[in-house]
Order: C-alpha cells, then structure tokens, then sequence
C-alpha cells in the first residue's frame, strides 16, 4: 500500500510501500522518522484516509471496529468528564443506564471516579488522557488506533499512563496500533515494534521485545530491554540522520545518545 498527497510533479509520496499484518489481539508499536508516513498509515487504518496504490484490509465483526486516541486528547471541553466517555456509546445507541455505567466503570478504572462531573478545563493533561484512553475503551473497540497518545505528558506520568496501559490492554487483548516516537515506550508496550524508514516511511525492520505476558513496566530495568532499545536506535539513526533524513537529529538523552 502506498499514499501520496497532490498530484503530477508536486505529488508528495508519504507512505511506503508498506506491507504488513497485524494479527487479532497482537499490540504493534510503529515508530519512524517525523514525517515519514506513521499518522498517515494509522489514519488509513481508521477509514479517514484511503490508500493511493494498494488496500488495507480490516477483518472486524462490527461496522465500526476502530477507536482513535490522539496525542492532544480529542475530548470535548464543553461535556463533562462522564459525558466525553459515554460519548461513544451514545453514539452506539447503547441505552442510557448501561452507558452510564459502563462510563463509569472505566472512568473507576482509570480513578476518574471523582471527576465525573467535571469539566476537561479542570483537569490536568495526564488525567485529560486518562479521559480519552476511558472514552476508546469504554466503547469496547475490535482495534485501538493511537497517535502519540502520550506524547504531551512528562516522563514520570507518560511512565505511569504507559504501564496503565499496558495493564488494561493485556485484560481487554485489544487489537492495536501504536504509535510512538519514543524506542522505550514501544518496547514496554508492544508484542512486536515495527521500524519506518524516511519518507517515504517503509518497514525497514521488525522487533519482538522478548518479554512475556502478562508484563509489568518492570521490563524496563531489564539488559535485554536496554540491549534492543540500542539495537533499534541504530537502526532509527540511520533514517534520522542519513541521507533521506528530512530534519535534524531528535533531541539525545542522557543514556549514551539513546533518546527515549
Ligand atoms: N493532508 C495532507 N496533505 C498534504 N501532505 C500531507 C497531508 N498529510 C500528511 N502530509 C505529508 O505527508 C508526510 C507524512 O506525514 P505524517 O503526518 O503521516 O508523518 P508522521 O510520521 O506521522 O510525522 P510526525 O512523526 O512528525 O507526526 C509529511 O511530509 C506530511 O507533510
């Protein structure tokens, strides 16, 4: 599959080809160079966006098996907190009562229990996330499509938010697509974590961390996890900084040159 935007020689080629397939209940981590094609595949996975050369296919049970999270929340500020997480299955239908108290479990959950009827103005960004992570989930997704989704947080409560998920998602075994541009957060998250290339952004390699299920954010601390998490940065280096490199190097961190 192949995506590009405009046409004739001002067309932009911003995606692939890409060939890969997820299987039922698998978490997959895509991470890649900015710019080189992630949102656009995962908005081609969300039905937003249709490929220009090639298909994508979904094998759902229901018409709308997908729910997105985005880096900046996509919650709306004028409904409460119990309002934003119920809005999915209003939108399904799902009766009052029952959506109001599957809203409520997941806000329980997620220990929003006392922000129900609260504003999003009101709350922090960690718990804003909170709320949409509640808001995708609440509605029992087939496939969990997320952008980023913490990207806007600080380390500490990206770390926290990154084992909640990971807590929720190993009980749920949700099918879903992640995307991150940090190597640590892949690595706690995914079964498997996919490298793109450049723009063009094309699958250039494939990791399967080899930590079990169900796994803790303890994998962190481990030598196979700082091993693979070097390993990949090599391969991210190349692509940040070689030739197709369209930006400057990310920001280093303090471990060897090894961002997050
Ligand atoms: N609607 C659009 N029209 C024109 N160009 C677009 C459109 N959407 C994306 N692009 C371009 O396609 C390329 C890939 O964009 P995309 O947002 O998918 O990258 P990304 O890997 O998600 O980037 P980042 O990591 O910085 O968020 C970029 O060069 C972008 O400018």
């Amino acid at each position: 599959m192949t995506r590009s935007f405009g046409r004739g020689r001002g067309a932009l080629a911003a995606l692939g080809p890409v060939d890969a397939e997820i299987a039922p209940g698998e978490f997959v981590c895509l991470v890649g160079p900015s710019g080189c094609g992630k949102s656009t595949l995962l908005r081609i996975a969300a039905g937003l966006l249709r490929p220009s050369r090639g298909e994508l296919e979904l094998r759902a049970t229901t018409a709308h098996p997908a729910a997105m999270i985005f880096q900046d929340y996509g919650i709306h500020d004028w409904k409460t907190v119990l309002a934003n997480v119920r809005f999915g299955l209003d939108i399904q239908r799902v009766p009052r009562k029952e959506a109001d108290e599957r809203a409520r479990s997941w806000l329980a959950r997620l220990g929003l229990t006392d922000f129900a009827g609260a504003y999003p103005a009101a709350l922090s960004g960690g718990m804003r996330q909170r709320v949409a992570l509640a808001r995708a989930l609440a509605v029992e997704p087939e496939i969990l499509l997320m952008d980023e989704p913490f990207a806007a947080l600080d380390a500490q409560l990206r770390t926290l938010l990154q084992d909640e998920l990971l807590d929720l998602t190993q009980t749920t075994r949700t099918t879903t697509l992640f995307i991150t541009h940090s190597l640590e957060e892949a690595l706690v998250l995914g079964d498997r974590v996919l490298v793109m290339s450049a723009r063009p952004g094309r699958i250039i390699a494939e990791r399967r961390p080899p930590f079990g299920r169900p796994r803790t954010g303890e994998v962190r601390a481990t030598p196979a996890f700082t091993a693979l998490k070097a390993e990949l940065w090599e391969l991210l280096r190349g692509e940040v900084t070689g030739p197709g490199a369209r930006r400057a190097a990310p920001h280093q961190g303090a471990e060897g040159g090894v961002p997050a």
